[in-house]
């Protein structure tokens, strides 16, 4: 086996609102926990709107790439690689846009991105290893964006609803669910596929040994 130059290895998870994206991030970001790691969400991209009246904040479509800050994305990815630090965005749903305050991410030898509109991006895509596409059906994804919005997001029942059908739904079919052409591996169930889970997390230690990467031990980094 010939050993690479030590680059990190960059994980793609993309799949609709709900689809179970960030589960399953999270469970290879514990099955993986030995390496130096973390786990960026394209959220934390969306345009900076601050310049913009809270009645336009609350009319943009969220789920369109346009809505996407993909060259701070890209360009902040580049960075991690180069093994150079970011100030990583933040992202304020209550406020529909950025928020002044930034987190300083070191980089890691493992990163997880993780988004809806993450493979829409050639550039992007160019950068990962992996490609993956969480797969789960349109009512699912609905029940479990309600209970989300309502309880973390401070979203109403009737916003939720308007927003899925004028929307959430109709992107996903036009912009997300087309990406799915681009993934390495399709997961249904999410989270809850342990095997897909396992098969990733082995391929992603693989990549990592044949690239110099070494584990360590006692990484407390938890990132969302
Ligand atoms: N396989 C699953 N079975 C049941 N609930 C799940 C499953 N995967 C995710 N969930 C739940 O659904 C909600 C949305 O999942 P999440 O991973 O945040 O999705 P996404 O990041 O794609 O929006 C969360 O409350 C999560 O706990
Ligand atoms: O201000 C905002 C910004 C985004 N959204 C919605 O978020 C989802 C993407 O996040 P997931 O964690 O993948 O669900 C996207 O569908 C946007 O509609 C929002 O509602 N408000």
């Amino acid at each position: 086996m010939s050993i690479q130059k030590k680059r990190p290895v960059v994980i793609g998870i993309t799949g609709g609102s709900g689809s179970g994206k960030t589960t399953v991030a999270r469970k290879i970001f514990d099955q993986l926990s030995n390496f130096s790691i973390t786990i960026i969400q394209q959220d934390s991209y969306y345009n900076d709107q601050t310049n913009m009246s809270m009645a336009d904040r609350k009319s943009v479509n969220y789920d369109h790439p346009m809505a996407f800050d993909f060259n701070l994305l890209i360009d902040q990815i580049k960075h991690l690689l180069n093994y150079e630090a970011i100030e990583k965005p933040v992202y304020d749903y209550s406020q529909f846009t950025r928020s002044k305050q930034t987190i300083r991410q070191e980089p890691r030898d493992v990163i997880i991105l993780e988004g809806i509109l993450i493979l829409d991006d050639e550039r992007l895509r160019d950068l990962m290893d992996i490609k993956v596409f969480v797969d789960t059906d349109d009512d699912i994804r609905l029940i479990r964006r309600i209970e989300r919005d309502t309880k973390d997001r401070g979203r109403s029942l009737d916003n939720i609803i308007h927003q899925y059908l004028k929307t959430v739904k109709p992107m996903y079919h036009q912009f997300v669910e087309p990406t799915k052409r681009y993934a390495d591996l399709i997961v249904p169930e999410g989270g809850e596929n342990q095997v897909a889970i396992d098969l990733l997390t082995t391929k992603m230690r693989s990549i990592l040994m044949q690239r110099g990467n070494k584990e360590i031990k006692n990484n407390f980094d938890s990132t969302i």
